[in-house]
């Protein structure tokens, strides 16, 4: 993006966000403005007591009068900055809270791909640090360069009515001032870019390893980890500390400039004084103006690199909110459901959009009925899940259809889509907060009745009795106090209580010990009736209780029919189910061995 693209992004940017409070924002701006012309009214009272006689002691009573103006002023000035502080920083938290919530929501709705090559701690630091930075710039920066441009802007009006020539040499000081300082304040703003996205790095890093706390320290990788993080934090010190020493440059020449002209100035005046061309009281107002001028440069320069920084963080909040990575969602009604539904795969062809090479399913074509309860057998690998996947719109397929009664799924309303689908993943996902909150998270409105009904459905009960607090009990985050088994059964019992018309079952049982995986498969068939529940499962006990097996390899089916027609074909379910009998022979004799 060019210079001048950036800096109308971040306008409309800004505009867009300020809209909405533009009432609050002219509030702030008159108050801005007020405060300004008090400050710029002052050199001119200034002028105005010392050639009045303030010098030579005369006319006490006006001078008493003149004083109670300047504390007037004094006062109106206090009170339009205080007001002003008040409007701009609320003005400023108010947006970047709004931002923040904007640049959420928009996350939210982004497809997996999205969140496969954004790290979610760099997604994080966005949401974070430069809502931030945009916060400090609306918030102070914005309107302390308004306030500088303003009494800068005007200092320079009044220097010219008060001395044209002396006039003349401060803008040659502010040209000779202005041209490092805008070589130097593009450095910076390089550089800021830089240590925003080196940040960035380091807290993914960081939330990546959290995450995975208890198998980093079970292969003794704390020292590893932390000196990655350290090579990550301290290429972030580096460039931060680029950042500043321009920064610091930038300083140098902005005030050293900014004063030493100022002397020269002061020199100038200083003789016309002494021979008559000026009066004390104007050279003192000039004086006034001139440092308003200088300090205002000053301080322009350094607002300048701020933002940069905010421009920056600006830039890649805006690239977040110009992400459409989202789907497509308004759509046909979804069809209701009624016993089910009715689900076709049409020479369906698919490859991750990560690995947009590598076909994952090829011209794979299924029908399944309505209301029938098909299993998904098959090697790892071999494409089931991906079945899932499609079937809940994370991914589109590439080419070929995959039918909801009659109706291509892409056109369906996505929302009302997912509303028909209960899905366990194959690794149970639990979150923080209370295990009733857990099951509930499918349907908030649910009675107790009807969670006890699905934790009871789940085989979940039994356990639940055992917790300090029963339902309400907190889990922890990621459900970290609970068992493989026990997360399997609260996920299991969210989608039965979603009471959906297509059920989608990733290995729900897997982490189930056989007492507990006979109770869900009994919940499981009760379940099934008037819905279409897909199972993928290694294990056989759940594989034989389903309607009809389809067996996948390499993306495609290979076989396909019931658990008797599959062994008497001696393929490859016969071989998958063979090795699960030695493996289920071998449990039996290791628990006879135990007992
Ligand atoms: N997000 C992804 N991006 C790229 N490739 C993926 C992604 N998810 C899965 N794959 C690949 O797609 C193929 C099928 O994966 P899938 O998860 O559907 O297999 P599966 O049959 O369910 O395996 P398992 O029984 O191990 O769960 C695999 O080769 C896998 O590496």
């Amino acid at each position: 993006m060019s210079q001048t693209n950036k800096i109308q992004t971040l306008g409309s940017t800004l505009g867009s966000l300020v809209k909405p409070h533009r009432t609050w924002a002219l509030a702030a701006l008159g108050a801005l403005l007020l405060g300004s012309a008090m400050s710029l009214t002052m050199p001119v009272m200034f002028r105005w007591l010392i050639d009045s006689g303030f010098l030579a002691g005369e006319n006490p009573e006006g001078l008493n009068s003149a004083f109670g103006y300047l504390l007037v002023l004094v006062f109106v000035l206090a009170m339009a900055s205080a007001v002003r502080f008040y409007l701009v920083t609320t003005l400023g938290e108010r947006i970047s809270a709004d931002l923040r919530n904007r640049v959420y929501s928009h996350l939210l709705v982004q497809r997996p791909e999205f969140f496969e090559t954004l790290k979610v701690g760099e997604v994080l630091s966005r949401l974070t640090a430069d809502t931030t930075l945009i916060q400090t710039l609306i918030g102070s920066s914005l309107s302390f360069f308004l306030r500088n441009s303003l009494t800068t802007l005007g200092g320079l009006v009044m220097l010219l009515l008060t001395s044209p020539l002396l006039s003349g040499a401060v803008l040659l000081l502010v040209l000779v001032v202005m041209v490092p300082v805008v070589i130097l304040a593009r450095r910076v703003r390089k550089l800021s870019r830089a240590s925003q996205d080196k940040l960035a790095d380091s807290s993914a890093i960081a939330q990546e390893v959290l995450n995975q706390i208890t198998t980093v320290q079970a292969f003794n990788q704390e020292h590893t980890e932390a000196a990655k993080f350290t090579t990550s934090s301290e290429q972030t010190y580096r460039t931060a500390r680029r950042r500043t020493i321009n920064r610091s440059a930038l300083l140098f020449v902005a005030i050293g400039l900014a004063f030493a002209g100022l002397v020269a100035v002061l020199w100038m005046g200083a003789k016309a004084v002494a021979s008559g061309e000026m009066s004390a009281g104007e050279l003192a107002q000039f004086v006034m103006y001139a440092a308003f001028v200088g300090a205002g440069f000053a301080a322009l320069s350094e607002v300048l690199g701020e933002f940069q920084r905010a421009a920056g963080a600006a830039e890649r909040l805006i690239e977040l909110l110009n992400l459409d990575t989202t789907i497509h969602k308004q759509g046909l009604p979804a069809p209701a459901k009624q016993g089910g539904f009715l689900i076709e795969f049409k020479h369906v062809d698919f490859a991750y959009p990560s690995a947009p090479e590598k076909f994952v399913l090829e011209n794979f074509n299924l029908s399944i009925q309505r209301g029938e309860t098909l299993a998904v057998v098959g090697p790892s690998g071999a494409g089931k899940s991906t079945l899932f996947s499609l079937l809940l719109r994370w991914y589109d397929v590439n080419q070929g259809q995959v039918l909801i009664e009659g109706q291509a799924l892409e056109s369906l309303d996505l929302e009302q889509w997912r509303a028909n689908c209960a899905y366990v993943a194959q690794e149970a996902v639990i979150f923080s907060g209370s295990l009733k909150d857990n099951v509930r998270y499918s349907k908030p409105d649910a009675t107790a009745e009807e969670i006890d009904k699905a934790m009871a459905d789940a085989a979940a009960t039994q356990f639940v009795r055992r917790m300090p607090d029963g339902l309400d009990t907190s889990v922890g985050e990621k459900g970290v106090r609970l068992s493989g088994g026990e997360r399997q059964r609260v996920s299991i019992a969210r989608a039965v209580l979603r009471d959906a018309g297509l059920l989608l079952l990733d290995e729900a049982t897997a982490s189930l010990d056989a007492e507990s995986e006979q109770l869900v498969q009994q919940a499981i068939e009760k379940s099934r009736h008037g819905r279409t529940t897909l199972i993928i499962a290694h294990r056989l006990a759940t594989v034989m209780a389903a309607d009809r097996i389809v067996v996948m390899n390499e993306g495609k089916i290979v076989e396909m029919g019931t658990h008797k027609d599959l062994m008497a074909k001696q393929g490859l379910y016969a071989k998958l189910a063979s090795l699960q009998f030695i493996d289920e022979n071998a449990q039996k004799l290791m628990a006879n061995v135990a007992n």
